[in-house]
């Protein structure tokens, strides 16, 4: 059983930026599941998605993986030959605790774990990308740069999943979507406390673009078609499809 999530339960008496420690990695799941709205449902798509993109003899790529939540969905769903799975995260304790969760599972796609910023990974032959919550803590002028590099390896027809806390320009429209995060959090049983004090750790490091932002983005670095297909509260699924000969 996974340990649940009691990291800012006390008072700390400096919060610190937020980071992907061999604490977090404890208490991972419980945190995501409790902190990000649709989440399963957003790994069920991601499965459902690389089960119609992926084709043969290509790479497919999770960006950020954490534990591998995404990489297991995506592995589950390939049905084609010489398929690879390439994870990348630069948090070391992540990649160790994915590597075992990998490995408690059979299957006969090979999956390639590099402990690396995802910035500085070639992505080759590329037909579905995910990026699932991990975006968001790129610094946001490089942001761009990154997702024109993805889309340059990625083939024809190619899928890219992008998942991501997003904020609105429209003030109450903010206010509301973001007090409905709060008591989703709230009603998953995190305190007050709990809650600021985390707000205050990921405020520095978690910095979200609007959802027009986004989309922008995508047809900026030339893909064919862009929309979200998931939006819950501040919380957002983008799919980003390469455009082929039919486009
Ligand atoms: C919210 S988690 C992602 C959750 C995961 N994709 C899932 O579906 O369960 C964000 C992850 O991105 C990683 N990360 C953040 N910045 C990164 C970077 N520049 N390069 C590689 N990994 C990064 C963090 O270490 C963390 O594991
Ligand atoms: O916005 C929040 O309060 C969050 O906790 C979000 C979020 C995320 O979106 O990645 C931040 C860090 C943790 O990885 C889990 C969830």
């Amino acid at each position: 059983m996974h340990r649940s999530d009691n990291i800012f339960a006390q008072p700390i008496a400096q919060v610190g930026n937020f980071r992907f420690d061999q604490q977090v990695v404890e208490v991972f799941p419980d945190m995501i599941q409790r902190s990000v709205p649709g989440y399963s449902t957003i790994l069920d798509v991601i499965g459902k998605l690389t089960g119609q993109y992926h084709q043969a003899d290509s790479r497919l790529y999770d960006l950020g993986c954490s534990l591998g939540g995404a990489t297991l969905m995506m592995r589950r769903n390939i049905s084609h030959s010489g398929c690879e799975i390439i994870g990348v995260d630069n948090s070391e304790p992540m990649i160790e605790r994915c590597q075992s969760h990998l490995d408690a599972y059979r299957s006969d796609t090979p999956v390639q774990l590099i402990c690396a910023n995802i910035q500085d990974v070639s992505i080759v032959n590329a037909s579905v990308v995910v990026l699932n919550f991990t975006l968001q803590f790129i610094p946001q002028a490089e942001r761009d740069a990154l997702i024109h590099a993805i889309y340059q390896g990625m083939l024809p027809g190619a899928m890219l999943v992008v998942s991501e806390k997003v904020h609105f320009t429209d003030s109450p429209v903010q206010s509301v979507l973001n007090d409905l995060h709060l008591d989703f959090k709230r009603a998953n049983g995190y305190s007050e406390l709990e809650i600021s004090q985390k707000r205050t750790a990921i405020e520095n490091v978690l910095l979200t673009d609007t959802l027009d932002a986004h989309i922008m983005r995508f047809k900026t670095a030339g893909f064919a078609h862009a929309s979200a297909w998931f939006q819950c509260f501040n919380f957002v699924s983008f799919i980003a499809i390469k455009g082929d000969q039919n486009d």
